[in-house]
């Protein structure tokens, strides 16, 4: 039966967009086509290991890929697992793909933005239809028999037919009709230069006819043999020596479905108690499921050389979950499964021994590639981040890794290292201040700075959602207490000298009215009143205690509707006995207006600390009221 059936909207924009977009990168259809096949095979051989009629008396697997110049038809044949009907319409009619809905969101319209982005998502057989204006798949699945097999075929216009044949052989014969301006590509010779470039490292051997031979005389012979034209060995197994850049880059492309480079890679050998071997790759680009709660995993297992699985959480802790790669261990055996795995202790070596590598690959690139680096912090730096809470064994390293904001350059880029900040920490400082708010600006002006400013002290401005977790897991740094600014009195431990102490004293005892009047007028509003000398230039300031939830973290949780799981400690409301609001206050002989005023301030340092007014209006009444008396 004879079906004709719509592709999904998503697939008919994406078809649209990557034949304009991608035009100047049209051989990557091969690459894409052959990576596919590839996988094909891969996991036929792993679903035989069990199975081993999947096979059909032929296991010898492999690629073929042919041209015809009369007909103008490519064709790329695998004998891997194959396709069931349902399974064709699935794949080849549909993306089924997290982040899809915000991946068209973030197209512009522009060719060459768009390339990149379409790159970053991903293509895979639709680009097929950059260089054929009719694609033909025929497939069967491996293990059913010949007469379950199925033809699609599309236009790649908006739909796609498909009907049941029969096929002796089981996998997939894909045939491109390719247009009139891509004739080009219909050489033997054209399309075993693609192939050596882009597919060198596929594993199973990719056939194509035998290049045509000369003899002495220079009569030419053409052979309608095939014959192998990639070495099919696992890169991965092959020596570091032995592999360009540019075939670590394609096998990169492979396993990761980017077009884009990979900004880093670590291959490594591990033997004795465990044997393994890995290849792990760093992105440019941030995929679009990073933030997904069950992002996809990247690194793909394999045992003996034999794919197992991809998507193995297990592989990679959860703040590496962007890195791509394989790891192909001699330690599991074949038949293992996601239960096994699950509970495997060789496993947690083999990751504990990968994710070492990867770090010390991270420490490399930031000391030697310093360009490279911010971009990997700026596009991974807070993903990693997550790894100081969560991997005790390496918040050490990571968090010498990790790069913030800070007041030395006041900048709101993440540039500043923990070891840069000791090593400009002052005579007599003994811990490494920061601050935590929701935005950089917050952060940058609040309030809390400006002692900190007044004295040349650095304080790190910590402004992504997860910082809050960061310093509630990173005590210290190489013996440095780690403080937050807004918490606790203010203690500059030996940074205070005896002056310092006497003024705050003498200020202390000179506030003592006001501090109690501002008390009463704001009763159980906050925990206390106390003068500081911690402000230079507001007259107030919000602190918690020094073992309380940050305002910020309270506002974080607040907002994730978890309002009702706060502990309630009320802040600390610190007033600056020099500012003239302060003396105003102190001096203002009329009882009601001195209860505004130290509303008025209770809102600012609220507000000021990027807080939320309960009740905004009252609040802007009284700003009015005090502004209209000002000017009377
Ligand atoms: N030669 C093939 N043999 C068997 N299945 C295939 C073959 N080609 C494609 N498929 C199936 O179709 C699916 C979709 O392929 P497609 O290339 O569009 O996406 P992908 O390979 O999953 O990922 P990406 O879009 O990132 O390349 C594959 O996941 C696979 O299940």
């Amino acid at each position: 039966m004879k079906e004709t059936l719509s592709f999904q909207t998503e697939v008919k924009q994406l078809l649209q967009l990557m034949i304009h977009s991608l035009y100047s990168n049209k051989e990557i259809f091969l690459r894409e086509l052959i990576s596919n096949a590839a996988d094909a095979t891969d996991k036929l051989r792993f679903e035989a290991l069990n199975n081993a009629a999947l096979l059909e008396d032929d296991g010898d697997l492999h690629i073929t890929v042919t041209c015809d110049t009369a007909a103008k038809t490519i064709t790329i044949t695998d004998n891997g697992i194959g396709m069931s009907r349902d399974e064709v319409i699935e794949n080849l009619g549909t993306i089924a793909k997290s982040g899809t809905k915000a991946f068209f969101e973030q197209l512009s319209g522009d060719a060459k933005k768009d390339a990149n982005l379409i790159g970053q998502f991903g293509v895979g057989f639709y680009s097929a239809f950059i260089v054929a204006d009719e694609v033909t798949v025929e497939t069967r699945r491996a293990g059913t028999t010949a007469d379950t097999a199925v033809r699609w075929i599309s236009k790649g216009d908006g739909e796609f037919s498909i009907e049941n044949i029969e096929l002796a052989q089981r996998g997939t014969v894909i045939t491109l009709h390719i247009k009139e301006e891509d004739a080009d590509l219909l050489s033997d010779w054209t399309l075993r230069r693609i192939v050596t470039t882009y597919s060198d490292h596929i594993s199973v051997p990719i056939l194509m006819k035998k290049a045509p031979s000369y003899d002495d005389e220079g009569n030419i012979t053409h052979s309608d043999e095939l014959e192998a034209v990639n070495q099919a060995q696992a890169l991965w197994t092959r020596s570091k020596n032995d592999i360009s850049d540019e075939q670590y880059q394609e096998f990169y492309k492979h396993i990761s479905h980017d077009f884009n480079d990979a900004l880093a890679w670590t291959h490594f050998r591990v033997e004795g108690k465990h044997e393994y071997t890995g290849l792990m790759y760093v992105p440019k680009n941030a995929p679009f499921d990073m933030y997904d709660r069950e992002p996809k995993g990247g690194v793909k297992l394999y045992v003996k050389r034999v794919f197992i699985m991809d998507d193995v959480q297990k592989l990679m802790p959860m703040y590496l979950r962007f890195i791509k790669g394989i790891i192909d261990t001699n330690d599991l055996p074949l038949n293992v499964s996601r239960e096994i795995l699950q509970q495997s202790r060789d496993l947690d070596q083999i990751r504990a021994g990968a994710v070492k590598k990867i770090l010390s690959m991270l420490e490399d690139i930031a000391k030697n590639r310093a360009e490279d680096y911010s971009q990997f912090w700026n596009t991974f730096g807070s993903v990693l981040k997550e790894g100081i809470g969560e991997d005790a064994a390496n918040k050490d390293k990571i968090a010498a890794l990790s790069r913030f904001a800070s007041t030395h350059n006041d900048d709101a880029a993440q540039t500043v290292s923990l070891a840069d900040y000791i090593a400009r920490m002052k005579e007599g400082q003994d811990k490494i201040y920061y601050i935590t708010a929701e935005t950089y600006a917050a952060a940058k002006n609040s309030p809390h700075l400006e002692i900190y400013r007044k004295k040349g002290i650095e304080v790190l401005l910590l402004t992504d959602r997860i910082d809050e977790w960061v310093v509630g897991s990173l005590f210290e740094f190489e013996g440095k207490k780690l403080a937050s600014v807004s918490k606790g009195e203010l203690d500059l431990g030996s940074l205070e000298n005896e002056v310092d102490k006497a003024e705050q004293e003498k200020a202390q005892e000179a506030a003592k009215d006001v501090v109690a009047k501002i008390k009463a007028d704001l009763g159980d509003k906050v925990a206390d009143v106390r003068a500081t000398t911690r402000l230079t230039e507001s007259p107030a300031c919000l602190v918690v205690g020094e073992h309380d939830m940050s305002q910020n973290l309270q506002r974080m949780l607040a907002a994730a509707g978890a309002a009702d799981q706060l502990p309630g400690a009320k802040p600390v409301l610190e007033i600056n006995p020099e500012h003239v609001l302060v003396q105003r206050l102190a001096s203002e002989a009329n009882g009601v207006v001195q209860a505004e005023l130290s509303q008025l301030l209770y809102d600012q340092a609220l507000l000021a600390e990027g807080g939320k007014l309960e009740d905004p209006a009252s609040f802007v009444k009284r700003m009015n009221q005090l502004l209209i008396a000002a000017h009377a």
